[in-house]
């Protein structure tokens, strides 16, 4: 595998903006218009950083219409979906369904789904594998709230939540896979981990990879940061070694802002 022009791995980076539960389906068109607009400078280079949307479930009709019919090169994405692939589950969303409306990605464990509806390690590697099953990639959220920072018991706990996530993929689905390391006590709060923060957990997470897989294939995994990560951080952050892009939820929410953090890793490709 050779290095790319930043010193990182051939990893494509991935600048990823989860919605939450914001901007209705007529709200979510107008924000990916405007995100489209912003982004078709000729400077970007599109080619080598990937960007995806996870927009709430009833948008993503509406967003496969208008990325397909106006050939929008940004991919987009579930954010969450069932362990289950049909049946008696109301109010689930199969990873089929979301297959057939073209998403590319699922984000699964996300630290809101952990916490408020309890979604325990063991569902969420069913998830995992539920996502294999209809050839969607998933984005794996793992991360530690405050107390266990503060206990300095971070990278265990961290390392288990992947432990846990993983078990049982091939090694074929493995290097597929995304991670997100997103601290729960930087989400939507305004705090951001250092860069050093961010290339001290993803280190440890490509490291346990390596020791569950092997090196190859711990070299392929993409690791994203996540956690009020704005225009102005995230360059520091995307300069990481081991950071391979960033998982954004407030600010994706402002196209001008998202642009930005999209061009600052397009630049530090071509720096
Ligand atoms: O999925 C995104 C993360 O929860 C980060 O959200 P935030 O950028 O609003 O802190």
């Amino acid at each position: 595998m050779t290095t790319s022009t930043n010193g990182k791995f051939d990893r494509t980076p991935l600048i990823a903006g989860n919605w939450k539960m914001n901007m209705d389906h007529v709200q979510g068109i107008t924000l990916l218009q405007k995100l489209a607009w912003t982004l078709s400078d000729a400077k970007h280079d599109f080619g080598r950083v990937e960007v995806a949307v996870f927009p709430p479930f009833t948008d993503l009709r509406g967003v496969q219409t208008l990325v397909q019919g106006d050939q929008l090169k940004v991919v987009y994405g579930g954010q969450d979906l069932s362990d289950q692939d049909s049946g008696a589950y109301t109010g689930d969303i199969s990873g089929a369904f979301l297959a057939k409306l073209g998403c590319r990605y699922v984000l699964v464990g996300h630290s809101e789904r952990r916490s408020i509806h309890g979604e325990s390690d063991e569902l969420l590697n069913r998830k995992l594998k539920a996502a294999y099953r209809h050839a969607l990639t998933p984005i794996l959220c793992v991360g530690e709230g405050l107390e266990i920072r503060q206990a300095g018991t971070h990278v265990a706990h961290t390392l288990d939540q992947v432990r846990a996530g993983v078990a049982g993929l091939t090694e074929a689905q493995a290097a597929e896979l995304v991670i997100a390391y997103e601290p729960v006590w930087a989400i939507g709060t305004g705090e951001v981990a250092g860069p050093e923060d961010a290339q001290e957990m993803c280190a440890a997470i490509r490291a346990e990879l390596a020791e569950l897989f092997d090196q190859a294939i711990a070299d392929k995994i993409r690791l994203l940061y996540g956690g009020s990560v704005k225009a102005s951080n995230a360059a520091a952050i995307l300069r990481e070694r081991d950071v391979d892009g960033v998982l954004v939820g407030g600010a994706s929410l402002d196209p001008a802002e998202f642009a930005n953090i999209v061009r600052f890793e397009s630049h530090l490709l071509t720096d």
